[in-house]
């Protein structure tokens, strides 16, 4: 469903304010999703997990600089396919609760994106109340603004407004944060379900453990690269079926894993 290949992005920084450099945040990144499956992207923050997201979307600063190429359904995926795709083929669910219109009610939010992937008003309506109902956000959270509502519930408005688009790839950047677990359970079932419709989903997430409880493969991200991608079997045992340190180093952090960490893991070239 999706391919990337050898993706690299600098963006801009400004070390004098007259003074313009570019700092490389991913390089030559390779990786694939297939339609039905869960992929997971893990890593510690700063890896350039969300930048991935947002290059695949189309969501770059103008002056961002990018190589590599990226491939949608066996097509292209440029720019311009991008800005026609999003919302509709491709959806996004953004770490950031800002992403959220702060004037428009939480059941006009995800109306909006039914509608965009093609509903009828009636048929956006109905969507929408039943995403929500699906979220457990009862009728106040679907008239709520953004400012009223607390930080998970915010985060489920911005998971029923991708599971109404009907995409066939959804990314998901961290979208169980700040839930509580029965609620963050939900949100991993509802990716999961969406894979068993046939949909490519691609979970970015801090924790190895959500990724492992419902993805088919894991990617290891550090510092911009891919250190590893494995399918999720291969994270066992010591970790000995891995191949980078680091990503036997995640998976050994697990606080269930009842392993003491070689304190000379991180020294070793997991890069290489
Ligand atoms: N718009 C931007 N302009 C310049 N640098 C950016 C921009 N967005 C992100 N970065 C930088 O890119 C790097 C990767 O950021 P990114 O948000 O992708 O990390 P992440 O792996 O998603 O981290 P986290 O798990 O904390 O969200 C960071 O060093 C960040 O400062």
């Amino acid at each position: 469903m999706l391919r990337i290949e050898q993706l690299s992005l600098a963006l801009p920084y400004y070390p004098r304010f007259w003074r313009r450099r570019y700092a490389t945040h991913l390089n030559q990144l390779s990786l694939s999703v297939t339609a039905g499956s869960v992929h997971a992207i893990v890593g510690a923050s700063g890896a350039g997990k969300s930048l991935l997201a947002h290059t695949i979307m189309g969501l770059l600063p103008e002056d961002a600089r990018s190589g590599g190429r990226c491939f949608f359904k066996g097509a292209a995926l440029d720019e311009r396919r991008k800005r026609a795709l999003r919302g509709r083929e491709l959806a996004l669910i953004p770490q950031s609760l800002s992403a959220l219109d702060p004037l428009a009610r939480s059941q006009r939010q995800v109306g909006w994106a039914a509608r965009r992937a093609g509903l009828s008003p009636a048929g956006a309506h109905q969507a929408a109340c039943q995403a929500l109902a699906h979220y457990q956000l009862d009728e106040r959270a679907c008239q709520a603004y953004p400012h009223e509502l607390s930080g998970g519930m915010a985060r489920r408005v911005l998971t029923a407004m991708a599971q109404v688009t009907q995409a066939s790839l959804v990314i998901a950047d961290e979208p169980t944060v700040g839930l509580d677990p029965l609620q963050r359970d939900r949100v991993l079932d509802a990716l999961a379900a969406l894979a068993r419709q046939g949909k490519a989903v691609m979970l970015i997430t801090h924790d190895l453990r959500h990724a492992l409880s419902i993805a088919e493969h894991v990617t290891v991200m550090h510092e911009g690269h891919c250190v590893e991608t494995a399918a999720a079997h291969m994270f066992h045992g010591t970790g000995q079926a891995l191949q980078s340190a680091y990503a036997r180093a995640l998976w050994q952090a697990l606080p269930d894993n009842a392993f003491t960490l070689d304190s000379g893991y991180m020294k070793e070239p997991y890069l290489a």
